[in-house]
């Protein structure tokens, strides 16, 4: 296993290397077991020195890319409460300190609601606003952006593209977490690498959708893998597996503790031999910290204490029940007092050793903080990102096929009630009708798909931009421009089968007029999803929605007509781009000089003359560039306003 990940490490590091080099490093693989193995990202290895480590001749520089953290008088304050109502302010962790060494698997334990995933947020930089105290890494304060290089957070709840393989979705990862001139075949041979050492390599054509629980969790462990992080924050990794699930999970990240790294893990009560496990515990209670040690060391500081662990008893369950108040209310103070929320270092296995590596660390410790956060250029992470938006659009039943098909039988369903309404002179009313329902169908196919959707995104975007996966920006630009050519095949196609079913001007012009008016609504409609989508949950977004869309309808003149409409209200209008897209599409059928409309023999055709029909809805005919000039100026508002709520929604949940 170690060897497996050596060698996985390796295949990161040496793609600039020639052949000879390869074959160098070939002769050196069958050392590669004895190697403690060594990170790429790691925050303060130049690349000459992890060339030096990768060819395993310097333990002692290998110990020092391990990664130590240490904190203290560390303070969380969560704050309740928006604009409209009062600002609470409740503090959840209360100065709490500890220690993290390399190489070792640590536990966060606590009862629910004590602190743990938090204390976790705050450690791995993932939570910022309201934290107070000092983070050190390798003796020194940790520089962020640095840290966040060496670190990963592997959340609670599986963020996975389902639609991906496990392969597909190893290989996006790959593709973004490692330096472009990696080649892809060692992008291909770590993957498999990992895929054995996480024992997926079974359910390599598997979509994640149909994945268990323990594999979904070992991919999202695998994922983050793929750059060798040195620190790894897992927040409750064992949540929802069973026994032998969670023993598999916990044995894996054991393993992977042997090459240096420091893996942090939140995990509820865990059985006696799962507990044994870990090498050290850090118990919270109520925001401070009971005790802080070697998992051995545990049941001799509760002798110590004074609360000794009854015999038979796990000595995991024992200190949560202590921490819950079971045994008093004043048990869990004294362990906080004899721990000095966590400064003491007294129960660690060697805690001479842990202030001794400090100290060479922090002379030794040269930290560059020049480079890039990102590991790949923006072009490759837009490369990356539109290839797996069009795999994913390629197979995705509701916003593919769904899609395509709504529009199709929409169409037809329309077509056939309004037919041949476009070039009769006694329905023309009707015709106007029909207009309108294109534009809704448009509107609200296109916005509340995105409302539904987006959020799901959103909890994979949180995840991936925090590891550094790709900016925002090229996240961004490639939902934008992957959508875009399902957009006009569905735009288009129904608009061809309305367009000849209900008889409009045969007009190339007016037919691509009317076209290029629906096609700006879907976009419209579509940045307007994305903003709601972006900023609310599907509940909230989904009552949002429809709700704004309303005004929307009163102030597009129809129904009322612009000019009807009372002079301090008449501002309305130019906030609801409906008003446009209708002016628009009106044009298009009944402007440009229409001649008269047929009109059958036995019918009376009030609107045969287009003219006076205009007239009547209040619509110019000679507004249609302004019309596409005022849509695509929607159409930019809510894009960037689209963005800028994304990006106030990533950083604000930090
Ligand atoms: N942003 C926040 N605003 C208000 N309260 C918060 C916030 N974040 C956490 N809390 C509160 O802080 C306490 C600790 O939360 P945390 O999620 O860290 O607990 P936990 O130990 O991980 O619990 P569990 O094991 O149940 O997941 C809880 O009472 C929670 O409601």
């Amino acid at each position: 296993m170690e060897a497996v990940l050596n060698e996985s490490t390796n295949s990161h590091l040496g793609q600039s290397e020639s052949k000879e080099e390869d074959s160098n490093r070939d002769g050196a693989a069958a050392d590669a077991v004895l190697l403690p193995p060594v990170p790429p990202a790691s925050v303060h290895v130049n690349v000459a020195a992890e060339k030096v480590l990768f060819y395993g001749t310097k333990m002692m520089e290998t110990v020092q890319n391990s990664v130590d953290i240490e904190f203290e008088n560390v303070s969380f304050t969560a704050t309740q409460g928006n604009i409209f109502t009062k600002k609470n302010h409740k503090e959840i962790l209360h100065k709490v300190a500890g220690r993290f060494p390399p190489g070792q698997l640590i536990a966060i334990m606590g009862p629910s609601g004590a602190g743990k995933s938090t204390l976790l947020d705050v450690l791995s930089g993932y939570r910022l606003q309201g934290v107070n105290g000092n983070v050190y890494v390798n003796g020194k304060t940790r520089n962020l952006k640095q840290f966040r290089k060496s670190s990963c957070y592997i959340t609670q709840d599986d963020r996975l593209q389902p639609l991906l393989t496990v392969e597909e979705n190893m290989q996006v990862a790959a593709d973004l977490k490692l330096p472009s001139s990696v080649s892809s075949h060692e992008k291909n041979r770590t993957i498999d690498e990992i895929l054995v050492t996480l024992k997926l390599i079974e359910t390599k054509k598997v979509r994640a959708a149909r994945l268990s629980g323990g594999q979904k969790k070992r991919l999202s462990i695998a994922l983050e893998l793929v750059s060798n992080p040195m620190v790894m924050f897992l927040d409750e990794p064992t949540t929802g597996l069973d026994s032998s699930s969670c023993t598999t999970c916990i044995t894996l990240l054991k393993q992977l503790t042997q090459q240096g790294k420091t893996i942090v893990c939140t995990i509820h009560q865990p059985s006696a031999s799962l507990f044994a496990m870990f090498d050290q515990v850090y118990v919270l209670a109520d925001g401070y910290c009971l005790y802080q040690g070697a998992t051995n060391r545990l049941v001799p500081f509760l002798e110590d204490v004074g609360y000794p662990c009854p015999k038979y008893h796990n000595p995991a369950d024992y200190v949560i029940e202590l921490a819950c108040g079971e045994y008093g209310t004043e048990k869990p103070l004294q362990m906080v007092q004899a721990t000095g929320n966590g400064k003491s270092l007294n129960y660690f296995n060697n805690p001479e050793r842990l202030s001794n590596n400090s100290k060479i660390r922090e002379t030794d410790n040269k930290t560059p903080n020049d480079d890039a956060l990102l590991p790949t250029s923006q072009l490759n992470q837009l490369k990356v990102l539109l290839r797996r938006g069009f795999l994913k659009s390629s197979r995705d039943e509701t916003l593919t096929y769904l899609r395509v098909g709504t529009n199709i039988v929409v169409g037809l369903m329309l077509g056939s009630i309004y037919w041949k309404a476009g070039n009769d002179g006694s329905k023309v009313l009707d015709n106007y009708n029909l207009l309108f329902a294109i534009l809704m169908h448009h509107m609200m196919a296109t916005m509340m798909l995105t409302i539904l959707t987006f959020p799901q995104e959103m909890s994979i975007l949180i995840k991936e931009h925090f590891n550094r996966w790709y900016s925002l920006k090229m996240y961004y630009t490639s939902v934008t421009l992957v959508d875009i050519p399902l957009s006009i095949l569905c735009c288009f196609v129904f608009t061809v089968i309305i367009y000849f079913m209900t008889d409009q001007p045969f007009e190339t012009v007016r037919f691509f007029m009317f076209f290029i008016t629906c096609m700006l609504v879907v976009l419209v409609a579509q940045g307007f999803g994305l903003v709601i989508g972006a900023y609310f949950n599907v509940v909230n977004g989904t009552f949002v929605g429809p709700t704004l869309t309303v005004p929307m309808m009163m102030f597009s003149g129809f129904g009322v007509r612009l000019c009807d409409l009372p002079q301090y209200m008449y501002w309305g209008s130019y906030t609801s781009y409906l008003r446009y897209a209708l002016e628009g599409v009106v044009g298009a059928i009944y402007g440009r000089g229409r001649e008269t409309i047929d009109c059958p023999e036995e019918k009376f055709c009030m609107y045969k003359y287009p003219k006076d029909f205009l007239l009547m809805v209040g619509v110019r005919s000679d507004q249609f560039d302004n019309d596409m000039i005022a849509l695509f100026i929607f159409l930019f508002v809510l894009r960037i306003s689209a963005f800028v709520v994304l990006r106030y929604k990533l950083f604000s949940v930090r």
